[in-house]
């Protein structure tokens, strides 16, 4: 349509920009990517140096920039824009959104998530399985998710096979009344066995902090899976109650496989109207689709906080009615994380650009560059 003759893949991430050979993407070579997990680019944490990014796309002659990635992408993205700015330099950048955590603000969703979700109820449904068939059976699966929780709360709401759903933005206590082994124990003595699923970010603040990093600069998290079975255990025997507890961590699994048809057509979508904004002109935006509409979002306004789960709002409310879990929070805390909450919209509502991405446009670089 636009008549461009070559497209060159990045490999391996940011430093893939300076540090590797670039593979040529041809129709041929791009035809049956969507079948496939993972990523024929090749991925990589760290390794964002701007400077030798820019220069490597000046050297190369390269005129626009894709990037696919997740919150820490975007950012990377961002700063890569400002300094081809800086420069002077007619080259679009344009993000587009992946990670199947779904922590991006503004969008709707990043794609990945949907099938991450949808191969979530296999583990569910195993976890289900194995749970019914023992005494006492306790099924827990650990999901993704480091900060946000939408692929626990997604998974529980389509599976109804989930008892207790433990999520990052939810804090949870252990012991004592109203606390998770309590509710445990009345689950177990009322229907014989139950199933729990945690996001892997759920509890951290119970566990001893880890000071590790991933090369991005990532917090490494502790294994709450193994954390919290062990604290199960634990609680039982004393308790002097037999339990059949079975843990499965399927997460790597989830993240390996193909994206499902609804996601495939997310993508088709996102990467049709990504070239179309860039082929305008429009630069420093990242491409989503934001109450169903197909938008162009400035990377300010995508890199200016994590997308979480609001969980005085109904869909968390809709949850707790569907597995009856513990809300954990006392009226108290519910009332004052509602003021915050309200407060914030209120103050967009002041100011809508600081909410409203319909609002905001995107550069376009035939303006914005002498
Ligand atoms: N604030 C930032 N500025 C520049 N680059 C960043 C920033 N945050 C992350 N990056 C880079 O973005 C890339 C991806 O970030 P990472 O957090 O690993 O994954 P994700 O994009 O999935 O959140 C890494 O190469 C990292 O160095
Ligand atoms: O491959 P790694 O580095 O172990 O990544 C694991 C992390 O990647 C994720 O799948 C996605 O996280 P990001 O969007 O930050 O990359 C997290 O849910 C998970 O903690």
């Amino acid at each position: 349509m636009y008549g461009v003759t070559r497209v060159l893949g990045i490999d391996g991430g940011y430093r893939g920009f300076y540090a590797r050979n670039t593979i040529p993407l041809t129709p041929k070579v791009v035809n049956d990517i969507h079948k496939r997990g993972g990523t024929i680019l090749g991925t990589s944490r760290g390794g964002h140096d701007t400077s030798k990014i820019v220069h490597s796309i000046q050297d190369r002659g390269i005129n626009q920039v894709y990037i696919i990635g997740g919150d820490g992408t975007q950012k990377g993205a961002s700063v890569i824009f400002e300094e081809i700015r800086r420069r002077g330099l007619k080259v679009v950048v344009a993000g587009i959104p992946k990670t199947i955590d779904n922590d991006i603000p503004v969008i709707d969703r990043s794609f990945g998530f949907d099938t991450a979700v949808e191969e979530a109820q296999r583990a569910i449904n195993a976890a289900h399985v194995e749970a019914e068939s023992v005494e006492n059976g306790i099924g827990l699966v650990k999901l993704m998710g480091r900060y946000s929780g939408f692929i626990a709360m997604y998974a529980t709401l389509a599976s109804r096979d989930v008892d207790c759903c433990l999520i990052p933005e939810s804090p949870f206590y252990l012991d004592g009344k109203g606390g998770l082994y309590e509710y445990i124990e009345k689950q177990l003595k009322e229907n014989g066995h139950m199933v729990i699923v945690i996001a892997e970010g759920a509890g951290q603040e119970l566990l001893s902090e880890s000071m590790q990093q991933d090369a991005s600069g990532n917090k490494l998290l502790q294994d709450v899976g193994l954390w919290i079975s062990q604290g199960i255990k634990d609680y039982f025997s004393k308790q002097k109650m037999t339990i059949n507890l079975k843990y499965i961590d399927p997460t790597y699994m989830i993240r390996a496989v193909p994206g499902n048809a609804s996601d495939n057509v997310y993508c088709t979508l996102l990467a049709q109207s990504v070239v179309h904004g860039a082929m305008a002109g429009y630069t420093g935006f990242t491409s989503g689709l934001v109450n169903g509409r197909q938008t162009y979002i400035p990377f300010y306004r995508i890199n200016e906080k994590q997308h979480k789960v609001v969980i005085t709002d109904r869909m968390w409310a809709r949850l707790l009615s569907s597995t009856n879990q513990p809300s954990f929070i006392t009226n108290k805390e519910v009332i004052e994380d509602r003021k915050e909450h309200i407060s914030g919209e209120e103050k967009n509502a002041e100011n809508p650009n600081d909410e409203n991405c319909a609002d905001v446009a995107p550069e376009n670089v035939n303006d914005s560059i002498p």
